[in-house]
């Protein structure tokens, strides 16, 4: 079972040429490895709940290509759907049925959604909301939250999370002051803090983004009250509340983590999981606010490969698996067991450490905890973070290379991956 030496001579090779070619020798900056140490591993094809390198070596994946692979990467159903989608060619840049399939698939699962547009990232789903969210309301100030993350346009890189905080990189130089000086910043699950910028920015914000449950800060929950507060407040100055749910969408719950909370924003945005491991993202909500997209109305959002066919489709047959009963079910019965577990091991062999899962997403952090938000998240011992990731590694699990990152199980893990998973954890927690 255990393979403490494994040889990843391939993955070096390809990795050092990659730093001579791409800038870090990444297309983006997490999967570089920089805060867990060593080297990353170059992947050749992935199945299931195993991903397998360039040397051979195969992994238990606890990263899903960042969320998208809830049904296991490769499902043959998705796999075959794409299969028969791409003889009819891989872009219309017109509109097709299988937009309207999805959007209707979403409408009726994601509680504030009565409209969506779609996109091709996370990023842009989160940039032109904030368009949105400031023309509806003609006010231009918008509240995020230290650690939370919304992709990588200008006005969101402000105290943000994933990569951001992984590399302990301050707001990033390019970005000009003129675009972040009307985002404002509070401590996450800090409600007063909210309270006090609503109160000194009167009739100026525009709303409040959030991640309803963090996963950008490592994995951090809402406390009780706090999504239902920031409702209230938002109400109450005539802002609107946005949950970015690029993340949690159909992964803490079909409906996300507004199905989950009972809490409806006005507006959400999505990615990761509704494109099946296809590039997409998407934003919709109240049909009032959605409406004043062009060309319904004036806030222009546009996009040659929007409403692609084959991210369409992928999409489609996604949901179409989640849909089958006992889904949901499963992953939070099997998240529960390796969160646990992990936990558990963690402080039996006398570290300090907290963590949790909600449905297919979970965390550890090496601090006796409570972790409410970032600040909290950046005490843990990362240092300890990046061991326990290379142990893992080397033995044959492949965890998010970031303690500032969630991490996803999927409808594929087993309950063997996840007795295993727990077992080389003990080993290398042991040894740390
Ligand atoms: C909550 C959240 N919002 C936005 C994004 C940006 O999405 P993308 O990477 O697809 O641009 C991500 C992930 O990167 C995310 O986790
Ligand atoms: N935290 C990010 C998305 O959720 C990680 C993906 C990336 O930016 O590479």
């Amino acid at each position: 079972m255990v393979n403490t030496t494994i040889k990843t001579t391939k993955s070096q090779e390809i990795f050092a040429a990659a730093q001579n070619l791409m800038p870090g020798g990444v297309s983006s900056p997490v999967r570089a490895f920089k805060s867990v140490g060593g080297q990353p591993i170059v992947f050749d094809h992935v199945k299931g709940a195993y991903i397998w390198d360039v040397d051979g070596n195969q992994y238990i994946d606890y990263v899903g290509t960042w969320g998208p692979a809830i049904c296991g990467h490769a499902h043959p159903d998705v796999i075959g759907a794409l299969h028969d989608a791409l003889e009819k060619g891989t872009s219309f840049g017109a509109p097709s049925f299988l937009e309207n399939v999805l959007a209707e698939m979403v409408i009726a699962a994601v509680p504030s959604i009565e409209m969506v547009r779609f996109v091709n990232s996370g990023t842009e789903a989160c940039m032109a909301v904030l368009r949105l969210m400031r023309a509806f309301t003609n006010r231009e100030k918008v509240i995020k939250f230290e650690g939370c993350y919304h992709g990588h346009a200008d006005m969101f890189l402000v105290k943000a999370g994933s990569g951001v905080a992984t590399l302990g990189l301050p707001d990033s130089p390019g970005v000009p002051k003129s675009a972040t000086s009307s985002t404002l910043t509070a401590p996450y699950n800090d409600l007063e803090a909210v309270k006090a910028l609503f109160e000194e920015n009167r009739d100026q914000i525009a709303g409040v983004i959030l991640e309803p449950v963090v996963g950008n800060a490592g994995f951090i929950t809402p406390d009780a009250g706090f999504l239902e507060g920031l409702r209230e407040l938002t109400h109450e100055h005539g802002a609107l509340l946005v949950f970015d749910e690029v993340m949690t969408g159909f992964r803490i719950a079909y409906g996300g983590a507004q199905e989950k909370f009972g809490v409806t924003p006005d507006l959400t945005t999505l990615g990761k999981v509704i494109g099946g491991g296809l590039p997409v993202g998407a934003y919709g909500g109240r049909r009032d606010i959605m409406s004043m997209i062009a060309p319904a109305g004036p806030v222009y959002q546009a996009g040659t490969l929007s409403g692609n066919p084959l991210a369409m489709t992928a999409g489609i047959k996604t949901l179409e698996l989640l849909q089958k009963p006992g889904a949901y079910e499963y992953l939070e019965r099997i998240t529960k067991k390796l969160a646990d577990g992990l936990l558990q091991v963690a402080l039996e062999t006398g570290h300090a450490a907290c963590g949790g899962h909600i449905s297919a997403m979970f965390g550890l952090f090496f601090t006796s905890g409570p972790v409410h938000n970032y600040e909290d998240a950046k005490n843990s011992d990362t240092a300890k973070f990046g061991r326990f990731h290379r142990g893992m590694l080397e033995r044959g699990v492949y965890l998010a290379p970031s303690q500032f990152e969630a991490g996803f199980t999927s409808l594929a893990h087993t309950d063997e991956d996840i007795d295993q998973t727990i077992a080389i954890a003990r080993e290398v927690l042991s040894s740390i």
